[in-house]
């Protein structure tokens, strides 16, 4: 799942998650905080409909924290509980529930047992915050959309149960500028984009967001003035992406500029302001 989205894929999923959402009285969405916006389902609000929920913007270590900050009050203006969580390290996961707590204690209607649901685009972490709210490892993890199998309840704590199978949601697709934050993100495979342009797209982001600093520290390089192509060949230049003849290999840096991103190493650095 989650890799070309026919329409046949989305009808599956969507066929899929409502089953699941029947089960279930929590739905619990995750959101990648780098680019709640853009990592949000389109048509998330018509599906849970009227179900209680809460918005977990996932992997906040790699956000900049004034930034989520920001998001977290203004979802929290639309009345959504939203929480900031690093399901890697188990940061936010008792906030997370905490809030399950006191949907169970305000609403009288509830049954003893609440069971809830993880849903999301692909890559957001999904399984990752299952592991850490089972506190066990038993969904299975990987860097690369699309790899979560298997079906069963967990007993996170009393009362509380949750579906081991998280539900995948479709991205959005509306324009390329939302397709370049999910390519940037990992949600999209890496084999369906360019990444040269890719790059150049993430690039004019840090251009816009004014956060050129973190990648003239990282690659130790001055950049300012310069426009987003020139920046990528500096960053090849630097870090030795050259192809035979001497020309520097762009398609090499672009590679190397996200996987640095992705994997942290140029910072806290958010895609999009609320
Ligand atoms: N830095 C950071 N990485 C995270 C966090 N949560 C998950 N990841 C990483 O993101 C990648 C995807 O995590 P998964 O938990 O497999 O994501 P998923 O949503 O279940 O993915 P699919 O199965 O493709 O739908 C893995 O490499 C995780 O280690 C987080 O809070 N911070």
């Amino acid at each position: 799942m989650g890799v070309h989205w026919y329409p046949g894929h989305m009808a599956k999923a969507k066929r899929n998650l409502q089953k699941a959402l029947k089960l279930v009285d929590i739905v619990i969405e995750v959101l990648d905080a780098r680019i709640p916006y853009s990592s949000r389902n389109p048509d998330i609000k018509k599906l849970i409909n009227d179900k209680k929920a809460v918005v977990v913007l996932n992997k906040e270590d790699l956000a900049d924290e004034d930034v989520t900050f920001r998001w977290m009050e203004y979802l929290n203006k639309k009345r959504e509980k939203a929480v900031a969580v690093n399901s890697l390290t188990s940061k936010g996961i008792e906030q997370i529930i905490n809030y399950i707590d006191e949907i169970q204690g305000h609403d009288k209607g509830f049954k003893k047992i609440v069971k809830g649901i993880i849903i999301g685009i692909p890559n957001v972490g999904k399984s990752s915050l299952i592991n850490q709210l089972s506190k066990k490892s038993s969904a299975k993890t990987g860097n690369r959309p699309g790899i979560t199998k298997g079906e069963q309840w967990i007993n996170v704590k009393k009362g509380f149960r949750l579906l081991d199978t998280p539900g995948i949601l479709w991205p959005k697709f509306q324009s390329p500028d939302i397709g370049v934050k999910l390519a940037i993100t990992g949600a999209i495979r890496d084999e369906l984009f360019d990444a040269e342009e890719v790059a150049v797209g993430f690039i004019n982001i840090v251009l816009k967001l004014n956060y050129l600093n973190k990648l003239e520290e990282r690659y130790g390089l001055c950049l300012k003035g310069m426009e987003s192509f020139k920046i990528l060949e500096e960053v090849g230049r630097k870090r030795g992406c050259l192809l035979k003849g001497g020309c520097i290999d762009t398609l090499k840096a672009a590679g190397l500029l996200l996987k640095d991103y992705r994997m942290g190493k140029l910072g806290r650095l958010s895609l999009e302001i609320p």
